[in-house]
């Protein structure tokens, strides 16, 4: 048995997640749920509509999520960490209010989030604390008290994320032709979002070209890069693209798209490349889609040899990182302490959101930060 590892005051974690659909009926009231307010154009979401029915109406991520529960359990019994773990979504079943009332009942009150985002940005950071804020207000309308809700820091950084990552560009590498590996180039992808979003993203102090969205992916990329280098012997060219880009238009993204990058590689001489998506926790539908699909096609018209790799999913490395990150931020919350765990050249992320990170278009209340209404 291994000694029992103290999380005080925690006595609970939360798997909060973004949800998908589970069959066709599911589609359409899945994305009735996430762009509620949001302004996409009809055209953009009858589009993203029919990329889940060319999977069945299927997302892969709720699957992903209960594998990863799955394997935190498993991480957490075998390291002598006595937590229980829920799951809860923004879009879809399990919904986070429901989840949250299920621990309010079996009595937890000092809640810890893992959100399935590594890094800061609006979509990937504030809005999930917008939703847990939402959340403990309906539970407060309800007459329950709400627990006190944390979140862990942005793991972006973390070896037990970076390193699963690194071994996926490694295999994709070797899964090329070997005629044209060693000339190949490696695309790190992310979700696209609006530049204003990006520019705002992060602490005010770091708003401004690319914010900490575009930093935080460029860390990674690099920290990769340079790992492959040193596993292969060769070095690969690099760049940040984007994908899975919506909205109207006229409003700025980030940019390159992946597949107007692989256009302008393969016209470059470039004999291969490698997708890395970096942005992404697990195979969301944007892996499935934008590049298995939309990517790969655009690649084979152009007769240029690409492969994806791997994300961290359920990696036994991953699941330890979170145990790690926990008692990390139990550790500090105890006045203890501690030299956090991180790679790269940022360093940590912040514990707690400082006021006017990542901020809102429309301000509104949100738990887990230094500005949450809530204890
Ligand atoms: C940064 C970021 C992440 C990564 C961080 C994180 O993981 O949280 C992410 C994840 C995800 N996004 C997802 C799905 C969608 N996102 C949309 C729309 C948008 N995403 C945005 C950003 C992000 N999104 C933005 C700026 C919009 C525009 C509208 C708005 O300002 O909100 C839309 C509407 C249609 C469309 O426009 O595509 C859908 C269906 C799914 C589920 C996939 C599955 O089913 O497997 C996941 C994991
Ligand atoms: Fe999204």
């Amino acid at each position: 048995m291994p000694d029992a590892l103290d999380v005080t005051p925690y006595d609970a974690l939360l798997l909060l997640s973004f949800g998908g659909p589970e069959g066709p009926d599911d589609v359409v009231p899945f994305l009735e749920n996430v762009t509620r307010g949001r302004g996409i154009p009809k055209e953009r979401l009858k589009e993203v509509g029919q990329h889940y029915f060319l999977f069945g109406g299927v997302s892969p991520i709720n699957e992903q999520n209960r594998v990863l529960l799955e394997a935190l359990r498993e991480d957490f019994a075998a390291h002598g960490l006595d937590l229980p773990v829920y799951w809860g979504n923004r879009n879809w079943a399990p919904y986070l209010t429901d989840t949250l009332r299920d621990m309010v009942r079996d009595g937890r009150r000092r809640v810890l989030v893992l959100a399935t985002s590594a890094y800061a940005s609006y979509s990937g950071c504030r809005q999930y604390r917008e939703n847990l804020a939402d959340a403990l207000a309906t539970l407060r309308a309800e007459g329950l008290e709400p627990p006190r809700v944390d979140k862990l820091r942005h793991y972006f950084n973390h070896p037990g994320f970076v390193e699963p990552m690194i071994d996926g560009v490694v295999e994709a590498l070797a899964g090329l032709p070997e005629d044209v590996r060693s000339g190949a180039h490696l695309a790190f992808t992310t979700h696209s979002i609006p530049i204003s979003a990006a520019d705002t993203s992060g602490p005010a102090p770091e708003h401004g070209d690319g914010g900490a969205y575009v930093r935080q992916h460029l860390d990674v990329a690099r920290l990769i890069a340079d790992a492959v280098r040193e596993r292969t012997g060769v070095d690969h060219p690099w760049q940040l693209v984007y994908q899975s880009r919506s909205g109207a238009p006229h409003i700025p993204w980030l940019e390159p798209d992946i597949c107007d990058h692989l256009e302008e590689r393969h016209a470059a001489g470039v004999p291969a490349v490698v997708m890395a998506p970096i942005g992404f926790v697990s195979d969301h539908m944007e892996v499935l889609y934008d590049l298995d699909t939309e990517a790969t096609a655009k690649a084979a018209e152009l007769g240029l040899p690409v492969r994806r790799s791997a994300t961290v999913g359920a990696d036994p490395r991953f699941a330890a990182a979170v145990r790690e990150l926990i008692a990390e931020r139990a550790a500090v919350e105890r006045g203890q302490r501690i030299t956090p765990c991180a790679l790269g050249a940022l360093g940590a992320d912040h514990d707690v959101c400082p006021v006017g990170c990542c901020p809102a278009r429309t301000a509104r209340p949100a738990a887990a930060g230094a500005d949450s209404p809530y204890a």
